[in-house]
């Protein structure tokens, strides 16, 4: 401590350098910062880690983050190029990676994503061993497949942020045809985070009252009050926002956000998230789709077992054919 500092304090013991819940976010593109903007402003962590490979707009984002501290809650923000930085970290956030073109499925990504995460993965687990990593990059529910097997991570420690936010537009999309908050609507999608997604239309429900015992075409084709197009919305509210925007990331970065406060405060509560689903509702393939899981401290503790539509069923089997069919094709 040198000149004024020393003058003003009495040293009485040592600062603490360590956080219990440092977050690194790799990626500082769209996705990564509204991520971060919503860790920080809602007090998730107040130890947040920025990793990118433009060093310019790394020392930018920092710089004017750093400049918010005095609205924030006088966090800690620190940015490099170089992974040691994120050393100590309890979650680790991945957004890098090419995002899709105007009209390209998430699926195009995924092999090029995979080459940026043979850097990145390693890199965490060096610095960060104990970590859990939520994966938000595309394809999502593969390159988390990706992740677990670079990181060498027990399952439980290797999430992908999968259709928590499918889940949050099925809600919204419910709750503005019927008239009441989206907290207020409860309704699943669950499976790819992309094209495949399942819509659960058999538990969607208000205050307990299954919408499906009001309305039981509801998420058929003979639906006359055609529900079914609300799922065909949720497919297309990506391609529709990168088409008017060029990008989504306002959503997923509160949809993240909301994850890790869930896991930092060990707080059990269910999300639809991208989990190991092997031998869950008779899956066979080693890959990740959403279900609703609790998650902790200890990252995915629990899978909820949802009493899943024959139909359901069949659908979620097919985006688990089509995942391990994408894998088989990768180059790891
Ligand atoms: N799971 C979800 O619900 C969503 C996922 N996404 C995905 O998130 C990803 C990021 O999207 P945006 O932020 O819009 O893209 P962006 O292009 O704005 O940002 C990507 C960032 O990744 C960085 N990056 C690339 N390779 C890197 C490496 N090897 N190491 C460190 N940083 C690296 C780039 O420098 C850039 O800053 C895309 O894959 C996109 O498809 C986007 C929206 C929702
Ligand atoms: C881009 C993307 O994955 C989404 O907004 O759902």
């Amino acid at each position: 401590m040198a000149g004024t500092a020393k003058t003003l304090f009495r040293v009485v013991t040592e600062p603490c350098p360590q956080t219990s819940n440092k977050v690194t976010v790799v990626g500082t593109g769209q996705v990564g910062m509204a991520t971060v903007f919503s860790l920080l402003s809602q007090g998730v962590s107040n130890d947040v880690c920025l990793i990118d490979m433009m060093a310019d707009k790394l020392q930018g984002e920092l710089m004017d983050l750093q400049h918010g501290s005095l609205f924030l809650k006088n966090p800690k923000i620190t940015a490099s190029k170089d992974y040691r930085i994120s050393a100590g970290s309890k979650l680790c956030i991945v957004t890098a990676g090419v995002r899709q073109q105007e009209g390209e499925s998430r699926l195009n990504l995924v092999q090029r994503n995979t080459d940026v995460f043979k850097h990145i993965i390693p890199s965490l687990v060096q610095y960060s061993p104990n970590t859990i990593i939520v994966i938000v990059s595309n394809p999502c529910d593969i390159l988390t497949y990706v992740a677990w097997k670079l990181s060498g991570l027990p399952v439980c420690k290797v999430l992908g942020s999968g259709t928590n936010l499918d889940s949050s537009r099925f809600r919204f999309l419910i709750s503005q045809k019927l008239g009441c908050s989206t907290s207020s609507v409860h309704g699943w999608i669950i499976g790819e985070h992309g094209d495949s997604s399942v819509p659960v239309w058999s538990g969607v429900n208000v205050a307990g009252v299954r919408l499906k015992d009001i309305s039981p075409k509801m998420g058929t084709d003979d639906d006359p009050e055609n529900w079914k197009s609300i799922h065909k919305d949720v497919i297309q509210s990506a391609y529709e926002i990168i088409k008017l925007k060029g990008f989504t990331n306002w959503a997923i970065g509160l949809s993240a956000a909301a994850l890790a406060n869930t896991i930092l405060s060990n707080q059990h509560n269910v999300h639809a998230v991208s989990v190991m689903v092997k031998g869950v509702h008779n899956l066979e393939y080693e890959v990740f789709l959403s279900l609703p899981a609790v998650l902790g401290s200890n990252g995915v503790e629990k899978i909820v077992l949802q009493k899943l539509a024959p139909n359901e069923r069949c659908s979620l089997k097919f985006s688990a054919a089509l995942m391990a069919e994408i894998q088989g094709g990768l180059k790891m």
